[in-house]
């Protein structure tokens, strides 16, 4: 680690963004590592393992310290706090960093954060959980929400309400899944390149590479430093995606001329998949709510180079009179909770809440009522969530099949991680009749 104290400072100034700011963790750590391109690839590595570990480790991190700090966590100044959570997760978790340099590293950060005073008490905890790391008293397996809260670091809500629709094993495979190191999934623009050269390319840039057996345009790659670095990333012969996402256009099916209209398409994944399956033809509409969201998908336009495609802002809340039945696809890829991408943004198990899941449910029936007018006689009308929560999925789509009989509910999907080699996800087709 050629400079570890400037490492260490740019993981504070990421964990605090995300845990005291609320900056969400994948923003935060690539502004850094873009703002920094000057670090080297194991330093980039090592930023990134101890921010997304810590983050994706915090419940039992905060249970370990707890149990050896006479000041409990959340009593602790943030810039203390963080340090020493980061810490124990090096401590815990990475064998490659000996004991008293992670000790000895924290001690000094909390003087150059303007902590001297705490510097003893900083010293003091940490001692204290590396000599006791194998002396924690875990939760008793028999409280199965508190133990499998603890273990996989997930709150103790998100756990009950799985665990009234999945039983432990099923619980527990899922919460497995999200802790487990995976190859970023990316699906190939067929209509620029085929899979096999995609694949080649890639390998020539140093990147590892597998084809996926079931998606013909997926692949997943790992070994790379940012995707950014990457030409055949540049050059738009690719797209970052799951593949439960890619099923949406896959289900969709489009055909020559088609028209469709993606009402929550930003940064653009599931549109620019449909634009690439038209390969030049029809026509699709991708619409967001601000302006930023919609540049985000004019960014990946221009990026990959079509003109099947156009971003188009609009507020999916309001009823837009000139789409009234205009699309034979309409995309409906909604706001959600986000609980099935835990694996990939981490610190959204901490920011998100009942309540505003309570209320995500009412966004998505008010879009889902406004937008089902779009759709024309025969269209598709595609539902999707990237998330694990009935009252989001399935209750809604019962919900709309009801509300609105002229559409009749062809199939439904909930995709599970540890089930599934894929995010959880969910998709319902309706077709209006
Ligand atoms: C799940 S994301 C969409 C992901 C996108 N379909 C893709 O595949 O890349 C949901 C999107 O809904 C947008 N959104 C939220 N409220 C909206 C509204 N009232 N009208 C339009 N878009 C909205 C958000 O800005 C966000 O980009």
């Amino acid at each position: 680690m050629g400079n570890t104290v400037n490492d260490r400072e740019l993981i504070l100034e990421i964990l605090l963004a995300v845990t005291r700011d609320g900056e969400y963790s994948h923003i935060a750590l690539r502004n850094v590592l873009e703002n920094y391109q000057y670090l080297d690839k194991s330093e980039r590595a090592f930023i990134t393992r101890v921010t997304e570990g810590t983050l994706e480790r915090m419940i039992e991190l905060d249970y370990i310290i707890n149990q050896f700090s006479k000041t409990k966590v959340n009593k602790m100044k943030p810039v203390i706090r963080t340090i020493i959570r980061s810490a124990v997760y090096q401590l815990k978790y990475m064998d490659s960093v000996p004991d008293s340099a992670v000790c000895n590293e924290a001690v000094k950060l909390a003087g150059k954060r303007g902590f001297s005073g705490l510097k003893g008490f900083v010293n003091g905890v940490l001692r204290n959980i590396s000599r006791n790391l194998d002396n924690v008293k875990y939760p008793d397996k028999s409280d199965t929400v508190k133990w499998l809260s603890v273990i996989y670091s997930m709150p103790e809500w998100i756990i009950t309400e799985w665990l009234k629709n999945y039983d432990r094993e099923m619980v527990e495979k899922m919460l497995q899944a999200f802790l487990a190191e995976r190859p970023t999934t990316i699906r190939c623009n067929l209509s620029q390149i085929s899979r096999e050269k995609l694949a080649e390319e890639l390998k020539k840039e140093g990147v590892k590479v597998r084809l996926c057996d079931t998606v013909d345009s997926a692949l997943f790659i790992s070994g790379y430093d940012y995707l950014g670095a990457l030409e055949s990333f540049r050059t738009g012969h690719f797209q970052v995606q799951d593949i439960s996402s890619m099923e949406v256009a896959e289900w969709a099916d489009p055909k020559e001329d088609e028209y469709i209209i993606d009402v929550c398409a930003a940064p653009g994944g599931k549109s620019l998949h449909l634009a690439d399956k038209l390969a030049g033809k029809g026509h699709v509409e991708a619409r967001d709510l601000t302006p930023y969201k919609v540049d985000l998908i004019r960014d990946n336009i221009a990026r990959i180079g079509i003109d099947n495609i156009e971003a188009v802002c609009q507020d999916a809340t309001v009823y837009d009179e000139a789409s009234e039945k205009k699309a034979d696809i309409l995309i409906a890829d909604l706001p959600c909770s986000g609980l099935g991408v835990l694996g990939k943004k981490t610190d959204l198990k901490y920011k998100m809440n009942p309540d505003t899941q309570e209320e995500l449910v009412h966004l998505q029936r008010e879009i889902l009522s406004v937008v089902h007018r779009y759709v024309k006689s025969g269209g598709k009308l595609l539902y999707s969530t990237c998330t694990i929560h009935r009252a989001e999925n399935q209750e809604n789509a019962a919900w709309f099949a009801e509300q609105y009989p002229e559409f009749e509910l062809v199939r439904e999907r909930q995709f599970l991680p540890g089930v599934d080699d894929s995010d959880g996800f969910y998709i319902a087709e309706f077709v209006r009749k």
